[in-house]
């Protein structure tokens, strides 16, 4: 079943008597449960192609379908590399804030708050603000509070982008954990090949501005994965080249 439908997607900014064409021709679809990821050359759009899709930002031309299943969720929750906490809001807070604007009944906002905070290793932090916090943390509540709100689609921007490498493989390994548990359908964009593999059904691989879909490349890897038991696989080997040589021509 197709969960997210991109059809002929372009985008074209004006700004200051000059247009920018950031996406062109872009079609492909996400299957209901499948884990996505994007990489492309840096500026070729993603960040676009995910406002676009989230509704933030309208397509110049083309369309977005998202199968809706349950009217109770929210359609989309995004991610951001950076700046996806309130500052002003305690961890348990932020992990509940879109479940108190989807107006659920407070017994029920403190179960799905408790299991996400424990899900992520943040249910000693519950009282702390992002800015007592590390890099790491701060993401790791970013994305329970996406989770916690268990919307049709997730949306992530980059998450790891920031951090430090060791940091990055643990929330990574986390990641893909609390994903299997609900398996709620995901974009994911990054600029490392490896990550790509390591967390992606299939890798979408975008070409240098004007993004195009350059190859929509399956990842045939049982899950639930290790990424140590990832990166000495053939299929791993393989993929990875294969992405190196779409990326660099
Ligand atoms: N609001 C805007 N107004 C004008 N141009 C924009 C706007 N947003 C993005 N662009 C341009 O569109 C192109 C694509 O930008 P986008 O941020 O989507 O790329 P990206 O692939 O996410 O980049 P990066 O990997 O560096 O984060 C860039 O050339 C950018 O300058």
């Amino acid at each position: 079943m197709e969960k997210v439908q991109v059809e002929n997607v372009k985008k074209i900014f004006f700004s200051r008597n000059k247009q920018v064409i950031a996406l062109k021709d872009i079609s492909f679809t996400v299957g209901k449960n499948e884990f996505i990821t994007i990489v492309g050359p840096s500026g070729c759009g993603k960040t676009t192609l995910l406002r676009i899709i989230a509704g933030l930002i309208p397509p110049t031309m083309g369309e977005i379908k998202i199968l809706r299943e349950d009217p109770e969720k929210p359609l989309t929750a995004m991610v951001f590399q950076e700046q996806s906490v309130f500052p002003w809001l305690t961890v348990y807070e932020n992990v509940e804030y879109g479940l108190k604007l989807r107006k659920l009944p407070k017994k029920l906002r403190q179960e799905k708050v408790e299991y996400y905070l424990k899900v992520t290793g943040l249910l000693d932090f519950a009282r702390a603000y992002p800015k007592e916090l590390s890099g790491g943390m701060k993401q790791r509540v970013a994305v329970a509070r996406a989770f916690a709100v268990e919307p049709e689609v997730l949306l992530l921007d980059e998450p790891f982008g920031a951090l430090d490498e060791q940091t990055r493989q643990v929330l990574q390994q986390e990641l893909l954990k609390i994903w299997e548990e609900k398996k709620i359908t995901s974009l994911f964009i990054t600029h490392s090949i490896d990550e790509a593999i390591f967390l992606g059904d299939k890798v979408l691989v975008l070409s240098a501005r004007p993004g195009t879909v350059k190859a929509i490349l399956e990842v045939n890897l049982p899950r639930p994965r290790d990424l140590i038991a990832v990166r000495k696989s053939d299929e791993y080997k393989v993929l990875f080249e294969k992405i190196f040589t779409l990326l660099r021509n």
